[in-house]
């Protein structure tokens, strides 16, 4: 059984601080005598962030794109090639400031399927300075971006405060317990803060490095915010019956994903699932991954979802 690497996501809006946290985290755990590793994804084409962590650290970038959408395929090769090549016992991910953290949690629930990788929290960097004027101002993309990283959290920095006055941290701090009802909520200067408090619990975690079971079926447990479950398809179902079953699926699963044969077809295909949105595309066996389905949302009752996929 190979050794399971503990994953932690920093995400944050452009600027907020993600840097400044992974250099403090990469300091404690270097006093801890744990070996970190760095994966970073710039959307330039020149790592600047890196120049920042020491030369010793094992690290690997991902540039020019943003992990969850032009890289992203880059993304999961670059972490498996980080586990084989330094065998770390942490790696900390830190996702471009305009990453939708949903999108690199479903890169990371895929990973999980073949490398013994458990997540240990989605952090994110909020400029209090930055929130507290669009608060004030108005919304558009970029309050919606933030919104989603907020939501996605499993631990939150209220970063700058320094550059706001007390009201405004209040009025800040108010809009983030709004959004996120469950992430413990940590106002801070440059990131300084205890480096114990971030060290999380599970969000995601590979089932065959940590069950003997094989007929056990679920492999993912949430904590905080995200619930990944991911669930073995044990043989082919009907094509339309499957097709129901997504469209029926309780509002708190925002995402679906999987490889999935069909018994009226006797196809293989990727189906995807997003915003009440079925997709799904033929492909050849890949021999590798066998049919699972993935799901990522709020928390949601696995049980209920466990017996409608058996009863198919
Ligand atoms: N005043 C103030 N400045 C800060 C604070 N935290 C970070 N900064 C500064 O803000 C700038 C951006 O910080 P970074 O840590 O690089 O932010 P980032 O989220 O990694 O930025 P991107 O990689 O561009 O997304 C740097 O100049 C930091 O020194 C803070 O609490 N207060």
């Amino acid at each position: 059984m190979s050794k399971m690497t503990s994953i932690y996501l920093l995400s944050g809006f452009l600027g907020s601080g993600k840097t400044t946290l992974l250099t403090g985290m990469m300091e404690y755990w270097n006093t801890q005598g744990i070996k970190a590793a760095v994966l970073m994804n710039e959307l330039g084409e020149v790592n600047l962030d890196g120049v920042v962590v020491g030369q010793d650290v094992p690290m690997k970038e991902l540039l020019s794109g943003c992990i969850c959408c032009t890289v992203r395929g880059d993304f999961g090769y670059q972490l498996h090639e980080l586990m084989e090549e330094h065998e770390p016992d942490v790696v900390l991910v830190e996702s471009t400031g305009v990453a939708n953290p949903m999108e690199v949690l479903d890169e990371l629930a895929e990973l999980s399927l073949y490398k013994p990788i458990e997540l240990k929290g989605v952090i994110t960097v909020v400029d209090a300075y930055h929130l507290s004027e669009l608060l004030a101002k108005g919304k558009g993309p970029t309050f919606r971006l933030m919104q989603d990283q907020i939501r996605c959290a499993s631990l939150l920095i209220l970063n700058k405060t320094d550059l706001v006055n007390l009201e405004d941290v209040e009025r800040v701090r108010e809009a983030l317990e709004d959004w996120n009802k469950r992430a413990p909520i940590i106002p801070a200067i440059r990131c300084q803060i205890d480096p114990a408090l971030l060290i999380g619990n599970t969000v995601l975690q590979n089932k065959e490095a940590t069950e003997d079971s094989r007929e056990s079926d679920g492999s993912v447990h949430g904590h905080h915010h995200m619930l990944v479950y991911t669930h073995p398809l044990t043989g082919p179902v009907d094509s339309y019956a499957f097709e129901a079953f997504l469209q029926a699926l309780p509002p708190e699963i925002h995402r679906a994903k999987g490889i999935v044969t069909f018994s009226d077809t006797a196809s293989r295909y990727l189906f995807q699932f997003a915003y009440r949105q079925a997709e799904f595309t033929k492909i050849n066996p890949q021999g590798e991954i066998g049919d699972v389905a993935v799901f990522i949302g709020e928390p949601f009752s696995k049980e209920q979802l466990q017996s409608k996929l058996n009863s198919m």
